[in-house]
């Protein structure tokens, strides 16, 4: 009988992939209306990789266009025909102070995307800071934020950087992020982001664990879990960055594997907006995932 029963808990418990680790055991009966459920094999994927890699590149491109006067050392390892991509042939003759023009990242995303997204205290009571789309339209289907931290792979060891931690993210696959910007969190990105580079050409970002990230898109570890009044307006994705992502723009992926000689492609989270959303509107995603 207690065998039973315990086989019977042992298979619920295996089927239930939570998204966040910590926050379940506390609050999965006080919000089981906000379970989300997808078929066991599923990517879970509502928009297609191409869709997710154009934006990202559209938004790296200009991100890159807006720097080439810190970016020149970078740049000019690039072929010429790349390079020219990037800059105008009258900035390949500037001198590299007047170049410098750097806009505000957040316009430079509205300018790119139509929207720009930003963290803010959150709407509800005691949820600490949220995300907001501040200006223009999210519209369904767009990408409109990335899951930024370390990737582990299931065998490789997180057991001290998850103690209290919650903000560790779970992929479908069981693939773990820590997206937490404190603590040994924060130290062990820096120093796997630091290792992991190819000459001049920085394989990830690192300033999303600071106040001002280069990518803005980087906060998606902000977005607080929806509840039954706030219905999710996004949801989370898995995407595998190709072999072929260009090399000057990786520079913009805020995320980095924990294990240095993985031959598997960097895993990135992305969220992706289930409906239309409005400037001033908080974000909210589903931290529960049912498989069956
Ligand atoms: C991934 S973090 C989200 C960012 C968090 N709001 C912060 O300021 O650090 C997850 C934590 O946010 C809080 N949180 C998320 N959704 C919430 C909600 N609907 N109501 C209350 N707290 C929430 C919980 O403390 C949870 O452990």
């Amino acid at each position: 009988m207690t065998k039973n029963l315990l086989k019977v808990f042992n298979e619920k418990w295996n089927s239930y992939k939570h998204r966040f680790i910590p926050w379940i055991a506390i609050n999965l009966r006080k919000n089981e209306r906000t379970l989300r459920k997808v078929k066991e094999g599923s990517q879970d994927k509502l928009v297609p990789d191409e869709k997710v890699a154009a934006s990202l590149l559209k938004l790296f491109r200009d991100l890159l266009k807006n720097d080439l006067g810190r970016k020149q050392t970078v740049l000019h390892m690039l072929p010429e025909p790349s390079r020219n991509a990037y800059q105008s042939p009258q900035s390949a003759v500037m001198p590299f102070k007047k170049l410098s023009r750097h806009r505000d990242p957040c316009e430079l995303m509205l300018d790119s995307l139509g929207f720009c997204i930003e963290r803010r205290p959150s709407s509800l009571k005691n949820a600490g800071t949220g995300v907001f789309v501040t200006m223009g339209m999210v519209p369904k289907g767009a990408m409109v934020a990335m899951y930024p931290g370390t990737v582990y792979q299931k065998y490789e060891p997180i057991f001290f950087q998850s103690l209290g931690n919650p903000f560790v993210f779970r992929c479908i696959d069981g693939v773990l992020i820590d997206g937490n910007d404190k603590g040994i969190s924060k130290i062990v990105y820096r120093s796997c982001s630091g290792r992991d580079r190819l000459g001049p050409f920085s394989l990830s970002d690192s300033t999303w664990l600071t106040a001002c990230p280069e990518n803005p898109l980087a906060v998606g570890q902000y977005v607080n879990n929806c509840s039954n009044e706030k219905a999710a307006n996004v949801y989370y994705q898995e995407f595998d960055v190709p072999e072929k992502f260009p090399l000057e723009l990786r520079q913009y992926l805020p995320n980095v594997n924990y294990g240095h000689n993985t031959q598997l492609p960097l895993r990135c989270v992305v969220l992706v907006a289930l409906r239309d959303i409005d400037s001033g509107e908080e974000l909210f995603s589903n931290y529960y995932t049912i498989i069956h």
